[in-house]
C-alpha cells in the first residue's frame, strides 16, 4: 500500500572551492565546483491529492513561486511524466533555507520532491534515472540529492564523490535580499573582460580535497576559493563588511557562499562559531551555526 504521506528532509550547500571558466556556447560555465552539504534543512512532503498542488511557509517563503516554474513542482511533473502518470500530489515545503541566498534552496526542494515522489508513487525509476531527472532540473540538484561532499564537473551536475574526515563548525550569515545567480555569472564575464583577462579551464585544487579528507579546519580554511566572490561583492558590496565582521570575530575563512549573498564563515569549533555569530549579527538578518557534512536527500517520515 502506498503510504499516506512521504516528508523528506534535504542540506543546504556550500562551495568550498568554486572554479568557473569561459562562458559555454549555450551560457552556462565548466566549474570544478567541490560542494559541501551543511546542516541547514528544507523538509518537502507528499501527500496524494486530486490534482498538483503546491504549498510553501517558513522564512523567505513569500519569495518562492507557488506555479510550475517552482523547482519542487518541476519535479513531480518531470518523474510523472517519466512514469505516465498523473502529477496528483500536493507537495508542501517547510523552508529553512535561506531563498536566492547561494545555498542551493531551490535545488533542494527539486530533489526532495523528487525522492518523496518516488517513495509515495513507486515509479521504479532507479537512484540513477532519479540522478538524471535532478541534473535536466538543474546543475546543483543532483548533489542536494546525493549530500556529502562531492566534485561537480561539467555545470556542477557530474558529481564524483569525496572523502571527508571530520566536522567542520560553520556560520552562515543570511544578507537582507537576494542575489540572482545568473545575474552574478554575468557579472563574472563582465569583470573578466573589463580587466583584459583570459579564464582558465576550471581545475579541482587538491589543497581543498585532501583538507576535507583530513577533516583539517585550518587546511581547509587556507584552501578555501570562489572565483564568483568578486563578481558577487560587485552587485552586493555591503557583504564585504560582513566578511571582515567575521573575520574579526575569528573565522578561520571568510567567504561568499555560491552566488551569495549568504555569506560563510569556517570556525575552528563549535564555541568559536557562536562567537562569530554573535559578531556577526548586527551585520546581518540571521547568523545561523552548524556543521558539516550533511547526509543528502533521506526520508524523514511516512
Ligand atoms: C552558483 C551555484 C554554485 O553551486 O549555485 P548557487 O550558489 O547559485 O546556489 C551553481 O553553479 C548554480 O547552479 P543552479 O542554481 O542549479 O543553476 P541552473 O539552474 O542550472 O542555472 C541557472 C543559471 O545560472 C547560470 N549558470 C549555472 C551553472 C553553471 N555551471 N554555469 C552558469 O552559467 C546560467 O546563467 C543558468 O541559466
Ligand atoms: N522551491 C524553490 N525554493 C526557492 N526558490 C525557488 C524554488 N523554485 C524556484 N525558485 C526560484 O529560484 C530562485 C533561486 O533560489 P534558491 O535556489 O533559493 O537560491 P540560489 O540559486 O541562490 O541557491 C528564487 O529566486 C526563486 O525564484
Amino acid at each position: 500500500m502506498s503510504p499516506a504521506a512521504v516528508t523528506v528532509r534535504v542540506p543546504a550547500k556550500v562551495n568550498v572551492q568554486l572554479a568557473v571558466g569561459p562562458a559555454r556556447p549555450d551560457g552556462f560555465h565548466d566549474l570544478a565546483n567541490i560542494f559541501l552539504a551543511v546542516g541547514l534543512y528544507d523538509e518537502v512532503t507528499a501527500t496524494p491529492a486530486e490534482s498538483p498542488r503546491l504549498t510553501c511557509e517558513g522564512p523567505g517563503a513569500d519569495q518562492v513561486p507557488l506555479d510550475e516554474s517552482n523547482l519542487a513542482a518541476r519535479a513531480a511533473l518531470a518523474l510523472a511524466a517519466r512514469a505516465g502518470r498523473p502529477a496528483d500530489v500536493h507537495l508542501h515545503i517547510a523552508k529553512d533555507i535561506p531563498v536566492a541566498g547561494g545555498m542551493a534552496g531551490g535545488s533542494a526542494d527539486a530533489a526532495g520532491a523528487l525522492l518523496a515522489c518516488e517513495t509515495l508513487w513507486r515509479t521504479g525509476a532507479s537512484r540513477d534515472e532519479l540522478l538524471a531527472i535532478c541534473a535536466e532540473l538543474g546543475s546543483d540538484v543532483p548533489f542536494s540529492y546525493v549530500g556529502g561532499a562531492a566534485l561537480g564537473t561539467g555545470r556542477g551536475e557530474r558529481l564524483a564523490p569525496l572523502a571527508v574526515g571530520g566536522t567542520f563548525h560553520w556560520v552562515f550569515a543570511q544578507a537582507d535580499g537576494g542575489l540572482s545567480t545568473p545575474a552574478v555569472y554575468r557579472a563574472y564575464d563582465r569583470l573578466a573582460a573589463s580587466e583584459g583577462r583570459t579564464v582558465p579551464e576550471p581545475e579541482a585544487d587538491p589543497a581543498v580535497i585532501d583538507a576535507l579528507a583530513s577533516g583539517d579546519a585550518k587546511a581547509l580554511a587556507a584552501a578555501v576559493h570562489n572565483d564568483l566572490q568578486a563578481a558577487a561583492l560587485d552587485l552586493f558590496p555591503a557583504l564585504r563588511r560582513t566578511l571582515d565582521a567575521g573575520t574579526e570575530a575569528g573565522a578561520l575563512a571568510a567567504l561568499v557562499s555560491g552566488s551569495g549573498p549568504t555569506t560563510a564563515f569556517l570556525a575552528q569549533d563549535a564555541d568559536s562559531a557562536r562567537t562569530i555569530a554573535r559578531a556577526l549579527t548586527p551585520h546581518c538578518r540571521t547568523a545561523r551555526v552548524t556543521t558539516a557534512p550533511a547526509p543528502g536527500a533521506v526520508v524523514v517520515g511516512q
